[in-house]
């Protein structure tokens, strides 16, 4: 299948596992030409296999106009300084979850003279806001990145050819872009990703030597919470020591507030004790009720269901018609085109319990709904 797209290929996706290979799939099923490379020939096939590209056999050259590097925090500044030299006008990003650091090395190689400045202008960082707790390739969705954040992280010298083609794949993917500086991304994620990853990784961790029968009665609230504590520790040791300093910032509030609630709990008919617990569960109400829904969009108080549809005449009412013919009542409507895209979103806002019934229909009927 080709589609509209921005991205100009040949690309090459270096390190096909979860994230590369779903980069790979997402813009292969553009028409884009992806090619595909990673240490491990198995991961490769793999990515190969499920449709992301072509993969690159040893010896074989090819002149890639854009390089994407997915490989683990650690070895990302080698592999994008191999790039830059080894494709002397491919512009090359990197997708980590973590941006100063790899910024940092690139730069120490630049004042070292192992790296020109041309070179380094050729480069930037980005981060899809998007992933799962399972890793390699045969995990990945070419839809991962639909409507989800994309962080776009120029540096002082980044050539405007560049920050362009960083923005176009996070386009093409249907991802929002968002621009930022590297320090501006760090501070962030330390917050809205690697907190969380730290609090559901120690919050399951009191399981290890939990009783049989208390872990039988676990409900949704221990799964809600714990989902992102099977993720892979050998990335996530990675991430957290290259954002350790935000990170710290962040846990040193922590650990004030569990003082003061574990000195709360141990007395809970002292007085204004009651008054600190409901202040801690109404505060953790006010934080919950500021996290957007998609695309940065206001809190939503009922479920969204997200189509996808061809941007022409008639699409939306042949959707609404199906919606009609499901039973389902639309609280509310939304829109959205991805500029250059020759397709629409269409967020249609439902009762949270009628959402996954309509997903289930449409789908049946064809219709592209984002899961
Ligand atoms: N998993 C997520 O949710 C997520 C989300 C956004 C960004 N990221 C970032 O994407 C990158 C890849 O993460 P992933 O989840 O796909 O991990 P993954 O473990 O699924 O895949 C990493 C791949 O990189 C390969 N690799 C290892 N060393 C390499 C090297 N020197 N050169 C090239 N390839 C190498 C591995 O063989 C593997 O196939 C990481 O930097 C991560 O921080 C991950
Ligand atoms: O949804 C998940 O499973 C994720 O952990 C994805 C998540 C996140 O924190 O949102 C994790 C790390 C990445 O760098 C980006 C996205």
């Amino acid at each position: 299948m080709s589609a509209a797209h921005h991205v100009t290929g040949p690309v090459l996706v270096i390190g096909t596992g979860l994230l590369g290979a779903s980069l790979g799939l997402g813009l292969s099923r553009l028409g884009v030409e992806v090619w595909l490379s990673d240490p491990s020939p198995t991961a490769a096939r793999v990515a190969q296999d499920i449709g992301a590209g072509t993969v690159l056999q040893q010896g074989e050259e090819t002149v890639p106009r854009l390089v994407v590097v997915a490989a683990p925090p650690d070895v990302t500044a080698d592999v994008v300084a191999d790039a830059l030299t080894h494709y002397d006008d491919a512009i090359v990003l990197d997708i980590a979850s973590v941006k100063g650091s790899i910024l940092r090395q690139l730069r120490l190689r630049c004042d070292r003279g192992e790296l020109s400045e041309q070179q380094l202008s050729r480069y930037v960082g980005a981060h899809p806001m998007a992933g799962r707790e399972k890793s390699g390739p045969a995990a990945a969705r070419g839809e991962l990145f639909t409507a989800m954040p994309w962080v776009v992280c120029a540096h002082a010298t980044s050539s405007a050819r560049a920050v362009r083609a960083a923005t176009d794949v996070g386009i093409d993917l249907g991802a929002t872009i968002v621009r930022l500086s590297a320090e501006e991304h760090d501070a962030a994620v330390a917050l809205v990703s690697h907190f969380p990853q730290v609090a559901s990784s120690l919050l399951a961790s009191r399981l290890m030597n939990a009783p049989g029968h208390a872990l039988a009665l676990a409900g949704n609230g221990l799964r809600d919470t714990t989902r992102i504590a099977a993720s892979d520790p050998k990335l996530w040791i990675q991430i957290l020591s290259h954002n350790s300093g935000e990170l710290v910032k962040i846990l040193y509030g922590l650990r004030e507030d569990l003082n003061r609630l574990i000195g709360t709990l141990e007395d809970p008919h002292a007085e204004g004790a009651l008054l600190d617990l409901a202040e801690l569960m109404s505060e953790g109400n006010a934080g919950h009720a500021r996290i957007p829904g998609k695309h940065g969009a206001p809190p939503q108080a009922f479920s969204v269901v997200t189509v996808i549809v061809d941007d022409r005449p008639g699409q939306i009412a042949e959707l609404l018609t199906a919606v009609g013919s499901a039973g389902v009542n639309i609280e509310d409507l939304r829109m959205e085109h991805s500029s250059g895209h020759d397709v629409g979103m269409v967020e249609i806002s439902v009762l949270p319990g009628r959402s996954a019934e309509l997903m289930e229909f449409l789908t049946e009927r064809e219709w592209k709904v984002v899961q």
